[in-house]
């Protein structure tokens, strides 16, 4: 009978494990199997000194006291003063004249030798947390610790999640379950989630969550609601997280009971301060507001005769009393089938340039168009040198294939980053920018929209933990290279079996170009059915024009691409010159750019030596046949990776490659029409009809 019992147990215990292997993400702390590795971290982390009692130090403790416990087999205790004793972690917090804190800024941290111990020096609490992670990460990579001399400061201020949470509990291109905030439960019911959510974020030096959508529920700012918030505050704050809200710009209208909103009225003005005060009584730490106004049908300052300007600046000045900021988003663009997109930011921000308050920072999203699988960057990024700009990226796939795609964006993330605006001569990326070194700005932000979700494993696609991880590591620090972030997210995540690390990473690398492959070649965009994932370039009618296809690849029987250059729509002229020298010309912009800002035709030869026809077949061909690859690949990790999450990641390839083959023969299929091109050897042309893929679409759109 005990005998069965205790296989029930162990039986049991397996299944839970491979549950919590998605729960746990990168913050896994398993037991590390070489023992005489294990020994020589257990000779350096034989007690933990720890002098202070604030909550973000108790944090801080704990999480050292919890990694070297699952990592060691061991637990470690708190002391309060080393006295004589080596061999332990001492957590230091230091005052003013330090000579180890002088190249710290606030949230920096070191972790060096000292004494015979570890010490994790930083000026703030904050900063010791993010030494422990830091700590505790070398272990996890199977780095040595003893001489371990690290210094690391955060290149950006203010790093954020954004949340696209609504207040029934859905999410706003979520693809990972509900909502993560039990909005019906809160502020009575904590969900101690709440705090693995802090703790992940903590650890890549997130220090800020939006909690709610851009497109903004009023009710956000009711006391209710504001209670709510209050509740998350609470256990962010141990954790160095600031919560924000997202606001309806008309809010003292629809709660306030006000005629207008009109950010110059006196009494609107008077509201909105009341408001703010009323948040820092229950949230004393809030870190501010970000509004989405006049944009994709919200309302705005505009309504009211105002400009962007007047609109952020009347709630930075709500703001003025607290440490908090106003983050104002620049997505905009007007329904307008005779202008271009791509040009609405610049044309609208650009005259406001040095109009803002300096509590604003204006948070501009990496692509002029909407986070598609590549685009050029922003010309805001060079052409706004007396504003703070933010950079938005999407870790949410909206446009890369929800959950069941493996996109590792890092990739993308660092392409914007490195691309040089030319706003101060060379050698002014975009990364400059935003982390204020370019322009001289004090106040800098990065966010990125969530990919989280109420689902086990947080974001859906296992894999796709890595994009969270990645914006956070960049966050912290843009210089980090796409492949070490990924070797430290699959060492700390899935294995550290150097085969099977290599042929993860290699796959995790390739990824995103082979889903541009498929997806959108060579500088297409926004080929995608109303819910963002499923192809339909034969859109041609939709509420908005510039909500068609049609609007963006301009297919014709003579070519195909948007004329951006100066006989066309000229977006390029918001670009520096040595920009516009980058891609103006057909014959020498890159492939990647080609038709976002030219129409080529079909029978034009490229630099690859075949013609355009050619070079989009073979690309929509190899990237679906890329997928087949990636299937292999992932096979091989097998016996190096947690059961379930193989078999999850496996699962999604399979569906992966069925949707690949998919966009493949959309595209193939509707372009042939205008190009009446036959499909070039080795490829053969799909054994389906356009109509059977049409069908196919119209089916998967139905409710
Ligand atoms: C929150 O709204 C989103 C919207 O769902 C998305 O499809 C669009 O791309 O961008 C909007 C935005 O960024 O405001």
């Amino acid at each position: 009978m005990n005998k069965i019992a205790g296989w029930i147990f162990l039986f049991l215990l397996s299944t839970t494990s491979y549950a919590d292997d998605g729960y746990r993400l990168w913050l896994k702390y398993d037991l590390i199997k070489d023992v005489a590795k294990r020994d020589d971290y257990v000779r350096s982390a034989q007690f933990i000194v720890l002098n202070g009692n604030s909550q973000i130090l108790k944090s801080a403790a704990d999480e050292l006291q919890t990694g070297l416990q699952g990592l060691l087999g061991k637990s470690v205790p708190l002391i309060a003063n080393a006295g004589n004793r080596t061999g332990g972690i001492v957590l230091t917090v230091a005052d003013a004249p330090n000579a180890d804190a002088q190249t710290l800024t606030s949230e920096g941290y070191k972790v060096l030798p000292k004494q015979n111990n570890i010490a994790i020096v930083s000026k703030t609490e904050k900063g010791v947390l993010y030494g422990v992670f830091a700590l505790l990460r070398q272990i996890q990579t199977g780095q040595l610790v003893n001489n371990l001399s690290l210094t690391s400061n955060p290149k950006i201020q203010y790093r954020l999640l954004n949340h696209w949470d609504n207040t029934n509990g859905t999410i706003e291109r979520g693809y990972a379950g509900e909502s993560l905030w039990k909005w019906y439960e809160l502020p009575a019911t904590v969900d101690p989630r709440y705090r693995d959510y802090a703790r992940a974020n903590a650890s890549l030096g997130i220090n800020g969550t939006v909690v709610n959508n851009v497109n903004a529920s009023a009710r956000f700012l009711t006391d209710e609601y504001i209670q709510k918030v209050a509740a998350l505050a609470n256990v962010f704050r141990a954790y160095g997280i600031r919560v924000y809200l997202s606001v309806y710009f008309p809010a003292p209208k629809t709660i306030g009971g006000l005629k207008t909103a009109d950010p110059l009225d006196p009494e609107v003005r008077k509201w909105w301060a009341d408001k703010t005060k009323e948040i820092y009584t229950v949230i004393p730490d809030f870190g501010g507001f970000l509004v989405k106004a006049n944009s994709e049908g919200e309302p705005g300052p505009q309504d009211y005769g105002r400009n962007h300007a007047d609109g952020a600046n009347m709630l930075a000045n709500a703001l003025a009393p607290y440490d908090g900021i106003v983050i104002w988003r620049a997505f905009v663009y007007k329904a307008d089938s005779k202008a271009d997109r791509f040009k609405a930011a610049y044309e609208e921000f650009t005259p406001l340039d040095g109009k803002f308050d300096k509590k604003v920072i204006v948070q501009v999203k990496n692509g002029p168009i909407d986070f598609q699988p590549r685009e050029p960057v922003s010309p805001l990024f060079g052409a706004m040198p007396k504003t703070p700009l933010a950079m938005e990226f999407q870790i949410t796939q909206e446009y890369t294939g929800f959950a069941t795609h493996l996109v590792y964006e890092a990739p993308l993330f660092k392409e914007c980053l490195d691309t040089d605006t030319y706003a101060k001569g060379k050698g002014s990326p975009v990364s400059k920018v935003i982390d204020g070194s370019l322009h001289g700005y004090t106040t800098t932000a990065i966010s990125g929209v969530a990919n989280t979700g109420s689902d086990r494993n947080w974001t859906g696609n296992p894999m796709a933990q890595a994009n969270w991880y990645a914006f956070g590591r960049l966050a912290w620090d843009h210089t980090l290279s796409s492949e070490d972030i990924a070797h430290e997210w699959i060492k700390m995540t899935l294995t550290t079996e150097p085969k099977a690390v290599k042929t993860i990473t290699d796959l995790m690398l390739r990824s995103r170009e082979i889903y541009v492959n498929y997806n959108t070649p060579i500088g297409l965009s926004r080929p995608w059915s109303g819910i963002h994932f499923a192809p339909e370039p034969w859109l041609e009618k939709s509420s908005r024009p510039d909500w068609t296809a049609i609007y963006y690849h301009r297919a014709d029987s003579i070519g195909l691409g948007f004329n951006r250059t100066a006989t066309g729509s000229n977006a390029l002229a918001q670009y520096r010159l040595e920009v516009q020298q980058m891609w103006n010309d057909p014959e020498t912009c890159p492939l990647p750019y080609l038709l976002w800002y030219h129409h080529i035709p079909w029978i034009k030869k490229l630099s690859t030596g075949r013609t355009l026809w050619d070079e989009l077949c073979t690309r929509f061909y190899t990237g679906a046949d890329s997928v087949g690859w990636m299937q292999q690949q992932w096979a091989q990790v097998k016996p190096a990776v947690d059961p379930e999450i193989f078999a999850d990641v496996t699962g999604r390839l399979i569906t992966q490659h069925k949707e690949a083959i998919w966009w493949r023969d959309a595209w193939v299929l509707y372009l042939q029409q205008y190009s009446r091109q036959p499909i070039p050897a080795p490829y053969k042309k799909p054994e389906r009809t356009l109509d059977d893929v049409k069908r196919l679409v119209d089916i998967y759109q139905l409710r």
